[in-house]
C-alpha cells in the first residue's frame, strides 16, 4: 500500500537524515516509529507527503508514484494521508466543527472553501466523528477552550473527514500527561482498525509503542536498525536503536500497563 524505495533526505546543512530507506507498510497496518531525537523520525513521516522535499528516491502510495507529481496531482493526493501533529495544529479561533470540517478543504471547490460553506454531508459526517470520539457536545465550542487531549482528537477528527487510506501521526501524545497519551494512542490505533486504515505513528514512548501496535520501526541515524514486533524489543535492541540505558524498567512499565489494560 505505502512503498519506500532507496528514500534519502539530505538538507541544506548537510544533515543526511534519511540514508537510501526501504519500507513497505501494507493496507490497514499501524506501525510505530521509534528513535532518539535526530533519528529522522519526523524527516520520514514528512517524505511520505512531501512536506519535506525527498532528496531521492521513491514513495508509492498504492500504484501512484508520489514523487513524481505535479504540484496540483500531489494536492489531490495528499487528500488520501491524513496528517496528525503533536501541537495538534488548529485554528484557535474557529470552533471544533468548522476545525473538523477544514479537513474537508481538499474536497470542496473554491468558493465553496473561501466561505466555510460545506455540504451537509460532510457536516453529518463531521458530527458522526466528533461523537465518536466523544466530544459531539462540544461542536460549537472554540479550539481555544479546549484541553490538549481535546484537541488531539478535534485534530484526529479533521485528518480522518478527509476520509485518508493512510495516517500520517507526528508525535501525537508529545503534549500529553501519561494517562491521556495512553487515551489517544488507543483511540488513534481502534479508529484504524475500525476503517482498515494504515498508520505511521512517531512517537517518542517506547512503552506506549509497545502497548498499541503490532509493528516496531527502529531508526538510527537515518537508518532502519529494528522492523519487528514490539515482543522483538530486547533490551539488546533497544540499545542498539537508541543507545546505552536501563530497558529493563521501559519494558516492565509496558508490561504493567497492558495487564492494567486487560484489568
Ligand atoms: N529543516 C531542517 N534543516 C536542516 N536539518 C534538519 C532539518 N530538520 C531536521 N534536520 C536534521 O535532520 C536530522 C533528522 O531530524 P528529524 O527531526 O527528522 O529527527 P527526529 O527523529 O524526528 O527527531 P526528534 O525525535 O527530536 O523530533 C537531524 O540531524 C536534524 O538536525
Amino acid at each position: 500500500m505505502l512503498r519506500l524505495e532507496n528514500l534519502v533526505k539530505t538538507y541544506k546543512t548537510g544533515d543526511q537524515a534519511l540514508k537510501s530507506l526501504k519500507l513497505e507498510v501494507p493496507e490497514g497496518q499501524v506501525v510505530a516509529l521509534i528513535g532518539p531525537s535526530g533519528a529522522g523520525k519526523s524527516t520520514l513521516i514528512r517524505c511520505i507527503n512531501r512536506l519535506v522535499e525527498p532528496t531521492s528516491g521513491k514513495v508509492y502510495l498504492d500504484d501512484v508514484e508520489l514523487t513524481g507529481l505535479s504540484a496540483a496531482a500531489l494536492r489531490r493526493e495528499r487528500r488520501r494521508m491524513g496528517m496528525i501533529f503533536q501541537e495538534y495544529a488548529l485554528v484557535e479561533r474557529l470552533t471544533v466543527m468548522e476545525n473538523v470540517l477544514s479537513g474537508r478543504l481538499g474536497y470542496v471547490g473554491f468558493w465553496r472553501s473561501f466561505l466555510r460553506r460545506f455540504p451537509q454531508t460532510d457536516v453529518d459526517e463531521a458530527f458522526r466523528l466528533l461523537d465518536r470520539v466523544g466530544l459531539a457536545h462540544m461542536a460549537d465550542k472554540r479550539a481555544d477552550e479546549l484541553s490538549g487531549g481535546q484537541r488531539q482528537r478535534v485534530g484526529i477528527c479533521r485528518a480522518l473527514i478527509q476520509n485518508p487510506a493512510l495516517l500520517l501521526v507526528d508525535e501525537p501524545t508529545a503534549s500529553l500527561d501519561p494517562k491521556t497519551s495512553r487515551q489517544i494512542m488507543r483511540l488513534i490505533c481502534e479508529l484504524c482498525k475500525e476503517r482498515g486504515l494504515a498508520a505511521i505513528i512517531n512517537i517518542h514512548d517506547v512503552a506506549l509503542a509497545q502497548m498499541f501496535v503490532q509493528r516496531v520501526i527502529g531508526l538510527r541515524f537515518g537508518a532502519i536498525e529494528f522492523d519487528g514486533s514490539p515482543e522483538g524489543l530486547s533490551p539488546d535492541v533497544l540499545t542498539t536503536i537508541y543507545g546505552e540505558e536501563d530497558w529493563e524498567a521501559t519494558i516492565e512499565e509496558a508490561d504493567e500497563e497492558e495487564v492494567e489494560a486487560a484489568e
